[in-house]
């Protein structure tokens, strides 16, 4: 019979939340070999394999098809992926991991509440600054589609920010940020504010099935689905 495999957080935030979803789900998972191995498997399972990763690799493994399932952030999955909904499906979200993709500008822009404010703001800025509108995100992705797609704003620059993003608005890096926020005590120490519209995507930690055709004539992987959907 084929191995089912399973990738779940192998650290972060969302390792322990993950492993206990399982548990509740009856399928109680044990490391092979010692604590600090990466593999694992399901107790009386084993035709199932889990495979520790970190919460990005594994929305890149889901994508590869190298994995059949995966517990991870819905905005790790969106950003990683192109064409994410062809390539997996979000078979339960989870209840945790909450955190939202924000668009965040500094307080003291008192006139700049909305996306559609911030297209004006973006439109002036190189008559006004001599360059384009600087944004600081490590959600590239994401970014693009939410202003250019979604609100049609071409005149921006991304800068690639991989830490502290929040604070680099005031270190002159970035004039805005896309980031996410969860108790949002960080956007405010930095004296940004979310715009009105400028919530891009409610993410949460999600059990994620890479789309593969075999999965359909499985049985398995139905039961997998209803067992963690019933655990939530
Ligand atoms: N306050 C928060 N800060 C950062 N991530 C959060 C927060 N709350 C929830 N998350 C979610 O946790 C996930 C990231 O988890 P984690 O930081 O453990 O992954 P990761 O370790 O960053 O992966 P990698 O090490 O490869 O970057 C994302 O899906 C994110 O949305
Ligand atoms: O809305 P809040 O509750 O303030 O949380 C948001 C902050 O938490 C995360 O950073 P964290 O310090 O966890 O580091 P990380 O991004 O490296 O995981 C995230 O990148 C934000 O900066």
């Amino acid at each position: 019979m084929s191995i089912i495999t399973i990738a779940l957080p192998s650290k972060g935030r969302m390792k322990e939340d993950a492993s206990a979803i399982f548990e509740r789900a009856g399928l109680p998972i044990v490391a092979v070999g010692n604590e600090r191995s990466y593999r694992g498997k399901v107790e009386g399972h084993d035709d199932i394999e889990i495979a520790f990763l970190s919460a990005s690799e594994i929305a890149r493994e889901i994508g590869a098809g190298t994995v059949d399932f995966g517990v991870t952030g819905e905005d790790l999955i969106r950003e990683g992926l192109i064409d994410a909904d062809a390539k997996m499906e979000i078979a339960a979200r989870l209840g945790f991991g909450h955190a939202d993709v924000v668009v965040a500008v500094p307080e003291i822009w008192l006139d700049v509440d909305t996306m559609a404010d911030l297209g004006d703001v973006a439109a002036d800025f190189r008559a006004r600054h001599g360059r384009r509108l600087q944004i600081a995100t490590k959600y590239w992705r994401l970014t693009q589609q939410h202003f250019s797609s979604q609100h049609g704003i071409q005149l921006y620059r991304i800068v690639e920010s991989l830490g502290a993003t929040e604070g680099a608005p005031a270190a002159g890096q970035a004039d805005i940020i896309v980031d996410i926020t969860s108790t949002g005590s960080t956007l405010k120490a930095n004296h940004l504010k979310i715009l009105s519209d400028g919530v891009i995507l409610k993410s949460e930690a999600c059990l994620v099935r890479a789309r593969k055709s075999e999965h359909e004539t499985d049985a398995r992987v139905k039961k997998i689905v209803e067992a963690v959907r019933s655990a939530l």
